[in-house]
């Protein structure tokens, strides 16, 4: 121990004084050299740095805790550092000590064989960890506030000295190193002055160099958190886990950053962008400077379609009034000529029923007189009795009830039956004229090709359907145009079995649909001669013909169908029956 004493008597401490005082002790000295005197609490405490360098009295260059700057012992109880002993002559395998000349035997590692000055690297450590602390403190200072001048309290840091580790004006940091050794000090702008190393919270007198990457020490909330020096990671309560180099997971974790605010910079960006045109948008919607905006203008389109409707709706209630008017005005006026005729037969039969009873009073000269009269009036009577047995039964048991059918048009139909007129057109051969039959009469025959057209009626429910069943050959195709003319649906017909003409039917049903007079008109695809194995779904013919892309904004409709048993043919009518009435005014019985 008396050596170790004699030890630290015999090293000198770099020690800046307080910082008012310091400058002075700066422009004595080139280095300042002290007894360690128990004034450090009062640096730590002020803001006066006080930094203390143990130095090597050979080179006078301060210890390091490690490479060439590390204190070894000597056997006299000196200490001199790494460098300078590789330095000394080697006699009889031992060096001589440079102060009082006695002899340490070195083996055969040489100099690196010596024992370190535990003691020395110890205090080295606590005194480097003191100033860190103090460090820190003004470090995390810095970030908030302008740093005062350690030299002068009145003055502003802009420098800081990376060997004095002081934070100096421009004008104390040329007074303080004047000298010749302090001018080879490195000072550097505040804002680069260098980061500064974590201490290990378990050994504090250790950098933190290492940080444990697994799971369970990284979430840790508590306690030391994944931070270690080498002595946690070999020994401690990290060994064996993984780490990595704190300065690397920290620059890691800075680049991430970095990148998130560039990411969020542009990501600002953009949402102002948005903001903007929302802005713009608003303005043009609300319209300004007395200019309408688009709202305006939908309102008025609004405004002027139903206004439309409404004058088309009272033109159609007007000629939907006007049907039924002459219907009730037809209808009472043959009623009426009905009552008057039975009134006068009446009259006539009565008046006849009379002149036969009385004839009948009278004696056998008159009785023979009156016959052939007689005669005449039963003839007569029997002729209006023969008129009166071919009343229909309408006339007969008049029904006061008027039928009313609203079609989706807007027109009213009176009467049981709702008319419809159908066109039904396709290739040659995709079987129209024997759908036409099969609806008519129930009847599948082999049919000749159409030349020019057949036109049936078929009664289906309480629609009457006027089917027009146009020929098509490819040169009767130019035709079709004629049979458009008010017709409220298209039946347009589909041979499924033969696939190689559905490209053909394909280009044929779009013509018709970019047909200005068909644009109003219902279309119902017949998918036709489904009883052949082998044809074609509606899905497939969905697919290939691009239906939905094909009729848009049309009412269509698809129907497996073969004419052969009549299967489907009805479901099409439905459909197409449900395209004509308005939905909810009439039910179809
Ligand atoms: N197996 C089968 N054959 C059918 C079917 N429909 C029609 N055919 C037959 O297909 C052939 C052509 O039928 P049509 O009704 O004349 O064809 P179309 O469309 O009127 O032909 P064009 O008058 O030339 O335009 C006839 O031999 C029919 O018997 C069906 O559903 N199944
Ligand atoms: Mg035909």
């Amino acid at each position: 121990m008396a050596g170790e004493v004699d030890h630290f008597n015999s090293c000198t401490f770099n020690r800046p004084a307080k910082a008012n005082s310091k400058a002075n002790v700066s422009r004595e000295k080139d280095k300042h050299l002290f007894t360690n005197t128990n004034d450090s609490g009062s640096c730590i405490g002020s803001t006066v740095y006080c930094r203390q360098v143990l130095e090597c009295r050979v080179c006078e260059d301060v210890f390091g805790l490690q490479g060439d700057k590390v204190p070894r012992l000597l056997y006299c109880g000196h200490t001199v550092c790494h460098a300078c002993l590789l330095r000394l002559p080697l006699r009889e395998n031992a060096v001589q000590c440079p102060f009082d000349r006695q002899p340490t035997p070195v083996g055969n590692s040489g100099v690196w064989g010596l024992k370190k000055n535990f003691a020395l690297l110890e205090l080295l450590e606590r005194l480097q960890y003191s100033h860190e602390r103090v460090t820190l403190f003004y470090t995390a200072d810095l970030l908030e506030k302008e740093l005062p001048c350690d030299e002068n309290e009145q003055h502003t840091a802009v420098l800081y000295c990376t060997v004095c580790t002081s934070h100096l004006c421009e004008e104390c940091s040329e007074l303080t190193h004047a000298t010749r050794t302090l001018a080879r000090h490195r000072r550097v702008p505040l804002s680069d002055k260098p980061r500064e190393k974590p201490k290990c919270p378990s050994h504090p007198s250790h950098v933190a160099e290492f940080t444990c990457l697994e799971d369970d020490c990284q979430t840790l909330q508590s306690g030391p958190g994944p931070i270690m020096c080498f002595i946690c990671k070999d020994y401690g309560r990290h060994k064996n886990h993984k780490h990595a180099l704190v300065e690397t997971e920290a620059e890691n974790i800075r680049v991430t950053v970095i990148n998130a605010v560039q990411h969020m910079r542009k990501f600002m960006e953009e949402m102002s962008e948005t903001a903007h045109k929302l802005e713009q948008v608003i303005q043009r919607l609300e319209g300004a400077g007395g200019e309408g905006g688009t709202a305006d203008i939908a309102r008025a389109l609004v405004q002027t379609y139903f206004q439309q409707l409404l004058e088309t709706l009272q033109l159609q209630e007007a000629a939907a009034m006007t049907a039924v008017d002459t219907y009730i005005r037809e209808r009472l006026c043959s009623l009426r000529q009905l009552q008057e005729d039975l009134a006068t037969s009446l009259s006539q039969v009565a008046g006849v029923c009379v002149q036969c009873e009385q004839t009948i009073q009278q004696d056998d000269t008159r009785v023979l007189a009156a016959a052939r009269e007689i005669k005449e009036a039963l003839s007569s009577i029997e002729k209006q009795q023969q008129q009166y047995s071919e009343l229909t039964p309408e006339q007969l048991q008049p029904d006061p009830s008027i039928p009313i059918t609203f079609t989706k048009d807007n027109r009213v139909h009176i009467g049981p039956k709702i008319e419809m007129r159908v066109v039904t057109l396709g290739l040659d051969g995709a079987g129209k004229t024997s759908v036409l039959f099969k609806l008519k009469q129930n009847e599948f025959m082999t049919m000749l090709p159409t030349i020019g057209f057949n036109v049936e009626t078929v009664e289906y429910k309480n629609l009457k359907f006027t089917i027009w069943d146009v020929g098509g050959q490819h040169k009767l195709r130019p035709l079709w145009k004629h049979y458009y003319l008010n017709t409220q649906a298209v039946v347009f017909v589909i041979d499924s079995s033969n696939h190689d003409r559905l490209a053909e039917a394909h280009s044929e049903l779009a013509k018709l649909m970019s047909e200005k007079e068909l644009k109003d008109a219902s279309l119902l695809i017949l998918a036709n001669k489904q009883d052949i194995p082998g044809c074609a779904t509606i899905e497939e013919l969905t697919e290939q013909f691009a239906l939905y892309k094909l009729c848009c904004g049309r009412s269509w409709h698809i129907q497996a169908c073969d004419a052969q048993s009549g299967t489907g043919l009805h479901d099409g009518l439905d459909w197409l029956s449900r395209q004509l009435v308005a939905a909810g005014v009439y039910d179809i019985i």
